[in-house]
């Protein structure tokens, strides 16, 4: 079985959210299954509740509710921190609601000698791991670092709430983590608990539905654009994207649109690199994108020198827009792809790329389905087939755009009718651009997806079907704030 990174994991809860299922009723479900298998291990007896300030915790809360129904167990639970510091309303809902019930007693511990001195570990029947789930970031750090210690010292059956504390949910590296007998992981099997030695700490795993709604995985949602909304303060310039674009010749409006779509989508630095006859023009369009001038008026082999150099210095290639068809052009374009690491491929260049691509190069295709059959597609329904046999991600734009990485298929199902316009394609190629220099291909194709159909709907509210492809580049920064 495979699992899911706990962004991915973030973003389904978040479509949830939007779909109407709150946070709060996935809770709900969480805490009941974990309260269902504590009493399937302890009949009569201690139950030791270690919960942490986040969400994880808050599954543990609505556990001990379920649990304080039956005379039979005895509850403690030692928060971990204070409880002014729980910042997510639904844990501090459910914390509040502990009042109510029949809970034997409930610490908040800052020094982790305390809970020792308690003497709740040594008397514990079952110990209830809910310090740290899929919300752990960066170096673990005390209290909790040793209050794991304390509970795998404690030789008390645990169960891991979605994964056991101090584990890294996406199979990278970690300090320690708390040695469960059960883990209870929560909708889907997560990456990191099927990586090398997890079992040395999950013991048996198992899934449990706590009643996702199937449309918060299937469609694309404001979950798939929430990550690319937040920066952290230490940001230094470049670091969200130096994007090249290639394109331009028989036309120069295609590349342009693209470039200022990239920029508002969040790109730092954007540079098209541009036939002759057109790289004026584009300049003109804005101050805002960087214009290198090719050699002659379509890209040719004359121009791999420069490009070559340029490749180098960006992070992601959107290539495609405006370039025409001439058979030179693609030759170069199939010379170029090669040199890439992130490329997006788009309109004309879909003539000139190779397929499968070669490993090494992660590539984004964004056809129209005319585009998409000339490059062997075959009707939407393949295209998870057609992505996995191409060593692609493939947006297949439409009515609804299908969006596959050969593992899964997403729909994009926002957008409208006015968005046939010319250069809308333009747009969606510079918006993917701007995500791919910070996302896996995946993200940045659904990201992008979603947020140029979105930036289109707000775009036809204001100007109805007569909207162009610059009114929709207008709307991206509205949608993404
Ligand atoms: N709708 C949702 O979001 C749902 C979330 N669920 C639960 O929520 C969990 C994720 O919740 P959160 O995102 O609140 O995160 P967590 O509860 O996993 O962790 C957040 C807390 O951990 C602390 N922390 C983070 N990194 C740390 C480190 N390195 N050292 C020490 N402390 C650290 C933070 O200060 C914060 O208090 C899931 O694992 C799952 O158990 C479930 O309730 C199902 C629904
Ligand atoms: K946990």
């Amino acid at each position: 079985m495979k699992g899911i990174k706990s962004s991915r994991m973030k973003a389904i809860d978040e479509n949830c959210e939007h779909l109407g299922l709150k946070g709060l009723q996935l809770m709900e479900n969480a805490g009941a299954a974990i309260a269902h298998e504590v009493r399937e291990r302890v009949q009569k007896g201690n139950v030791l509740i270690v919960a942490g300030r986040g969400n994880n915790g808050g599954d543990a809360f609505v556990a001990a509710r379920h649990l304080a129904y039956d005379p039979a167990i005895t509850i403690n639970i030692a928060l971990i921190g204070s409880a002014s510091q729980i910042r997510s309303e639904d844990a501090i809902n459910n914390y509040g609601l502990l009042e109510h019930c029949r809970i034997n007693a409930l610490i908040e511990i800052t020094d982790p000698q305390k809970l020792k001195e308690m003497g709740w570990l040594d008397n514990a029947d079952i110990i209830v791991d809910a310090l740290l789930g899929t919300g752990i970031t960066g170096k673990l750090k005390e209290t909790e670092a040793t209050i794991i210690d304390l509970i795998n010292d404690s030789n008390v059956p645990v169960i891991a709430v979605d994964v056991p504390s101090g584990f890294d949910p996406d199979g990278g590296e970690f300090e320690r983590s708390v040695r469960a007998d059960v883990t209870l992981t929560f909708h889907r099997m997560k990456k990191g608990l099927v990586s090398g030695h997890a079992k040395e700490y999950t013991s048996e795993v198992k899934v449990i539905n706590i009643g996702v709604c199937e449309d918060a995985e299937k469609y694309v949602g404001e979950g798939d654009i929430n990550a690319f909304r937040t920066r952290h303060g230490d940001s230094h310039k470049g670091q969200h994207g130096k994007i090249l674009i290639i394109g331009g010749g028989p036309y120069s409006g295609a590349p342009a649109l693209t470039a200022m779509a990239a920029l508002r989508a969040g790109a730092d630095i954007v540079t098209v690199a541009a036939p002759a006859n057109v790289a004026d023009i584009i300049a003109s369009f804005s101050p805002n994108i960087i214009v290198k001038a090719l050699s002659s008026n379509i890209l040719c082999k004359e121009d791999m020198g420069t490009i070559t150099k340029l490749i180098e210095s960006h992070d992601v290639v959107v290539i495609g827009m405006g370039l025409g068809r001439a058979e030179q052009t693609k030759d170069t374009v199939s010379k170029i792809i090669p040199l890439c690491t992130k490329v997006v491929a788009d309109a004309d260049a879909l003539y000139g790329i190779d397929l499968p691509v070669p490993k090494g190069i992660e590539m984004i295709i964004t056809p129209h389905a005319g585009e998409y059959n000339a490059l062997g597609g075959n009707g939407k329904e393949d295209t998870l087939e057609f992505s996995k046999r191409n060593n692609v991600t493939i947006l297949l734009k439409g009515r609804e755009d299908h969006i596959s990485n050969g593992k899964r298929i997403a729909i994009n199902r926002n957008g409208n009718p006015g968005m046939t316009v010319g250069g809308t394609g333009d747009v969606l190629a510079g918006i993917a651009g701007a995500l791919f220099a910070t996302a896996c291909k995946m993200d940045a194709a659904c990201g992008a997806a979603y947020i140029n159909g979105a930036a289109g709907d707000l775009a036809f509210e204001r100007m109805g079907s007569g909207l162009l492809a610059t009114d929709i580049i207008d709307m991206i920064t509205e949608v993404m704030k």
